[in-house]
């Protein structure tokens, strides 16, 4: 393939429900959109840090940057060393030699990989090798200011369809909304989220978890605390999750060995694109670990790749891969939308899916051009 430039775009996008979390409220999601031109197709990609470095150290202006000084010109480098050998599994060892940044990372090499799928007529499932036509999905919920509200999401959220509810917990709002669904609801597939807002010394309080038989508790320490988390799976029942830790295929292997985790969250961005998420797929299926597919309030860029990635074979939970109305009124792409349940795994060329122009234009709110 041959590249001939990179648009970077960032858009604001209003949430049509404020997502609060341990670490902070989203209200309107600034996304980093990345265009990747090459002769006979054009790809995209999106990055998932959000305006403050809260999730995590990444942030929208920073992976703009980074990818502007950095990335792109290492990836001119690359393709001028490389000639027709250049293509999408070339990005990440041309960015390797820059730390961290793997938002970034992602939101280029999606692009990239878009880009040369559409010449090759190849979809994103059928290049990972999915195994379905459409995807089981869950939903995540944020913390609410009364319990009637977040009972009122859930029943909304069972209403529509969902097969899993996730609840977002932080110290204060934990075992009372967890109690209130599961008297309300019953035995429905329920997990909660802490976004790493516990510390070891809660571990009595979070055993207290363990009466209410959640399917896992995701990321209840901080993401550089493996070994809190191999202590406290060994004090509580429910299976612990990573998300926040599960940085590579590395990060996953010394955590599955730590015994600091028996279920991991698989999201494409936080470790560095899809790539590497297959490969952390194929590592955990290799180990009987089960994976699921997480989010970062994508749109239907990003939702579009996670729903091929989330067909794989070792992806036997529902994922985080909510429909678009989920979090946007309007989608720059056409919405993704729950049917039983389920979502469709795109079949066309690439994501099968493309921002729809006049969408994009009225949510961009800047742009760049880099030749390559
Ligand atoms: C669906 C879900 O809960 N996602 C993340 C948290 C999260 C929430 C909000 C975000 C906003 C902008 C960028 C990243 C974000 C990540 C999680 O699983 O921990
Ligand atoms: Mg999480």
């Amino acid at each position: 393939m041959k590249l001939t430039g990179i648009e970077t775009r960032i858009v604001e996008m209003p949430l049509v429900t404020p997502f609060r979390t341990s670490f902070g409220t989203e209200t309107v999601r600034q996304v980093l959109v990345v265009r990747a031109v090459a002769e006979g197709a054009e790809g995209w990609g999106e990055c998932g840090a959000s305006e403050s470095p809260l999730y995590s150290s990444e942030y929208t202006a920073g992976a703009q940057d980074v990818l502007e000084r950095f990335f792109i010109p290492a990836l001119r480098t690359a393709q001028q060393e490389l000639g027709d050998d250049f293509g999408a599994h070339r990005v990440a060892p041309a960015l390797a030699p820059f730390k961290q940044h793997r938002l970034a990372k992602s939101a280029l090499e999606t692009a990239v990989l878009d880009a040369q799928l559409r010449t090759q007529g190849v979809s994103f499932a059928d290049y990972f090798g999915a195994v379905r036509d459409s995807v089981p999905c869950g939903v995540s919920l944020g913390i609410t200011d009364t319990m009637d509200q977040l009972l009122n999401t859930v029943e909304a959220s069972l209403a529509a369809g969902y097969l899993r509810i996730k609840l977002k917990i932080e110290p204060g709002w934990d075992l009372e909304p967890v109690r209130a669904v599961r008297d309300r609801f019953g035995d429905i597939d329920l997990q909660v989220d802490a976004n790493a807002a516990y510390r070891r010394s809660d571990a009595r309080l979070l055993a207290r978890l363990d009466a209410f038989e959640l399917t896992l508790l995701e990321q209840p320490l901080p993401a550089d605390d493996l070994l809190g988390h191999a202590a406290l799976a060994r004090e509580i029942a429910t299976p612990i999750c990573l998300d926040e830790s599960a940085t590579s295929s590395r990060a996953v292997a010394t955590a599955v060995e730590l015994g600091a985790c028996s279920i991991i969250n698989i999201k494409p961005g936080r470790v560095g694109g899809y790539l590497e998420a297959r490969r952390i797929h194929d590592l955990c299926s290799a180990n009987d670990i089960p994976v699921w597919c997480g989010g970062m309030l994508e749109t239907g860029i990003g939702r579009a790749a996670n729903v091929a990635l989330a067909a794989l074979p070792g992806f036997t939970m529902p994922g985080d891969t909510s429909a678009s109305e989920r979090y946007y009124q309007t989608d720059l792409t056409e919405p993704f939308r729950l049917v039983d349940g389920r979502i469709a795994v795109p079949h066309g060329p690439g994501l099968g899916v493309t921002p729809i122009p006049e969408i994009l234009e009225r949510f961009t709110v800047s742009r760049a051009w880099h030749p390559v």
